[in-house]
């Protein structure tokens, strides 16, 4: 079975990229292991396929990022709100593996583990009543001021721009496509991946229009029906 289009989960070991694709995809929070190459979950869309590509974060799997990045119609690039390197990584070191992506990839820079914030009470409080997925109450009490603010991923947003040689008018404003998540809660992720989604059926047409996508590598097809996180040999 060929995806119709591919989206790919890029950023720093421990960020929470697996958890966030659990989270969408199994409704649960689980233990996780780190990461090793990489696994992608098949999204129906409408009438599309979308693949959605966990990578590994770690630097020793490093060369395969521009590999699974291949023919993209989107990249998450995601980072910690409470480790500010992780975010400065996005640029040092995964912005560039996304040159291998289609000419009109959308770039989306998610902060997770909001949840760990002395911010995220507020952050519920404005949230849609009727969401149907109502992020639960946490009781840690030790919330932590958080290290990244969603200024910092928007200036990143336009760095990327810049690398691309993208002018803003032309592309999503940064402040639609800048994001922050618990995969812990499941506060904003079903938001995150289906505004993606939404914003892949066009570029997944033009591709179609244009002839057949690049060949997906497959064998390390995980179903979504499995349900063992972090099982990614
Ligand atoms: N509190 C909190 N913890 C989280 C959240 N997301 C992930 N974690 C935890 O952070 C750790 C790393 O999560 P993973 O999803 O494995 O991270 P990853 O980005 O896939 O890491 P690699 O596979 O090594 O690249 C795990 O202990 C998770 O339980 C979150 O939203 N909130
Ligand atoms: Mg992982």
């Amino acid at each position: 079975m060929k995806p119709d289009g591919k989206v790919v989960l890029l950023g720093d070991m421990n960020v929470g990229k697996t958890s966030l694709l659990h989270r969408y995809m199994e409704r649960r929070f689980e233990d996780t292991t780190s990461t090793v190459g990489g696994a992608f979950y098949l999204k129906q869309w409408g009438p599309y396929n979308i693949s959605i590509w966990d990578t590994a974060g770690r630097e020793q799997f490093h060369g395969l990022g521009s590999m699974y990045c291949r023919g993209a119609a989107a990249v998450i690039l995601t980072y910690d709100v409470n480790n500010l390197q992780s975010l400065i990584e996005l640029e040092d070191r995964f912005l560039a593996l996304t040159d291998t992506a289609s000419t009109d990839c959308i770039f989306a820079i998610v902060g997770n583990k909001v949840d760990l914030t002395n911010e995220y009470a507020l952050l519920q409080e404005t949230e849609d009543e009727n969401r149907p997925e109502k992020p639960v109450t946490s009781c840690i009490s030790t919330k932590v001021q958080k290290q990244v603010y969603l200024d910092d991923a928007v200036a990143l947003y336009k760095k990327i721009l810049k690398y691309k040689m993208l002018d803003e008018k032309d592309v999503p404003a940064a402040e639609k496509m800048c994001f922050e998540t618990s995969a812990k809660t499941g506060y904003k992720v079903d938001y995150l991946f289906e505004t993606i989604f939404d914003m892949v059926v066009p570029i997944i047409l033009r591709q179609q229009a244009e002839g057949p996508l690049q060949t997906v590598d497959i064998t390390n097809y995980k179903s979504a029906k499995r349900t063992k996180s972090g099982c990614c040999a």
